[in-house]
């Protein structure tokens, strides 16, 4: 059935609607919605301007979609009756959209950011090549799940013949609040997750640790980010026969009240010299890493079981951040030589790109890269 151009639903109070346009995407300082649906397309067209032409038709769907109105008059229809539900979507271009096997399919080679750099392996990580990767990434992040599942369905359908879904993760409950007066979210292994987390309106945190300064180059960046996103399988079977203790000793925090060990509560201030040497919070604080920052945005998800029987869960990591060589490469190479907590998780998918800056109204995803 045809739609015409909708009104939002009077449901859709302001609130609701997080605003698209801007200096950076939503999607990354926004305090976190509830739910994401991330997807990763492999580009199918072959020249630039076809290129641009299905980024500025996302664009123009996304900036209806974010609003809480239908993505155009043949909506297919699923997200009609709900608000706008703080849906975000955020764009990032990865390595093979730059060159793939040292092919310049849009011209683009010499633009590649040197901060795009491939992430090295890590000791340690068991990488599935079907979970990886990509030439765009989308997220959307939604209160409302079937708001980000459409939206990113809806992407698709604009897509088909010119991208194709290289993998996509559901996420269904966050992991890491950028807004610390809120109750921290618990992860899968029952710890506060995030309680050391930038928050959102740490102007000063975000342009020293997030937002690509005009100075860093390239100048199409200035005001974007970089994401690295990590699909890390938790070991649940395992965590759930250890003891409080050794799961405490292991994150460096307590479990109820998510205080740094030897301290009260969550916000207490502390040494980290103080926490086991190998404990998760210790060997990522900033001081045991040149006083490097990353902005978490992870989800938990559960994927259903394997086929031992083992539930196949764990956390979608989500970090932006200003350069991935200075923050998440050496801190994930400590965590991954000596952290307690490599026991129980195993890192299963990986992918990098570089996240443009914001749109401007009537401009497009990544015009600042393509014109
Ligand atoms: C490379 C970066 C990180 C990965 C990968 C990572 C995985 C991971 N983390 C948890 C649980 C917690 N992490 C916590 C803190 C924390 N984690 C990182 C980085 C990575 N985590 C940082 C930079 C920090 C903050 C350190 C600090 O400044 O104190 C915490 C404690 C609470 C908090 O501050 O958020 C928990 C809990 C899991 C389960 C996991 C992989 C599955
Ligand atoms: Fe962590």
């Amino acid at each position: 059935f045809l739609l015409g151009e909708a009104e939002p639903p009077a449901s859709a109070a302001p609130a609701q609607v997080v605003d698209f346009h801007g200096p950076h995407q939503a999607g990354i300082a926004t305090p976190v919605q509830d739910r994401l649906h991330f997807a990763a397309f492999d580009v199918a067209v072959g020249t630039r301007e076809e290129l641009i032409a299905l980024l500025v038709s996302w664009t123009r769907a996304a900036e209806s979609m974010t609003a809480g109105r239908v993505s155009a008059a043949d909506d297919s229809g699923e997200a009609l009756d709900l608000p706008a539900s703080r849906l975000t979507l955020t764009v990032g271009f990865g390595p093979t959209l730059f060159e793939r096997a040292g092919e310049d399919r849009f011209g683009l080679a010499a633009s590649r950011p040197p901060a795009l750099a491939d992430l090295p392996a890590f000791p340690g990580e068991k990488l599935d090549p079907a979970r990886g990767g990509g030439d765009i990434a989308v997220q959307a992040c939604a209160d409302d799940p079937q708001v980000a599942v459409h939206a990113i369905r809806t992407l698709a359908r604009i897509g088909l013949g010119r991208v194709s879904m290289r993998w996509s993760q559901l996420g269904y409950g966050k992991t890491s609040s950028t807004t610390p007066t809120q109750l921290t979210p618990r992860n899968l292994m029952g710890f506060k997750d995030g309680t050391d987390n930038i928050p959102h309106d740490d102007h000063a945190a975000l342009d020293q640790h997030v937002w690509v300064g005009a100075a860093d180059g390239p100048a199409w960046m200035a005001g974007g980010s970089y994401l690295v996103a990590r699909r890390i399988r938790m070991h649940l079977e395992a965590w759930d026969q250890a003891s409080r203790q050794d799961q405490e000793a292991t994150i460096g925090r307590t479990k109820t009240e998510g205080a740094p060990l030897g301290g009260k509560g969550e916000r207490d201030r502390f040494d980290p010299a103080v926490l086991p040497a190998d404990s998760h919070v210790r060997l990522a604080h900033p001081s045991s890493n040149g006083g490097v920052r990353l902005m978490r945005r992870g989800y938990s998800f559960v994927d259903g079981s394997d086929t031992q029987g083992r539930i196949d869960a764990g956390l979608f990591f989500l970090a932006y951040q200003r350069d991935p060589r200075r923050q998440y490469v050496p801190v994930q190479r400590r965590l991954a030589t000596g952290d307690r907590l490599s026991t129980y998780i195993r890192h299963v998918g990986s992918g990098l790109w570089a996240c443009p800056p914001g749109v401007s109204p009537g401009g497009h995803w990544g015009d600042t890269l393509l014109g």
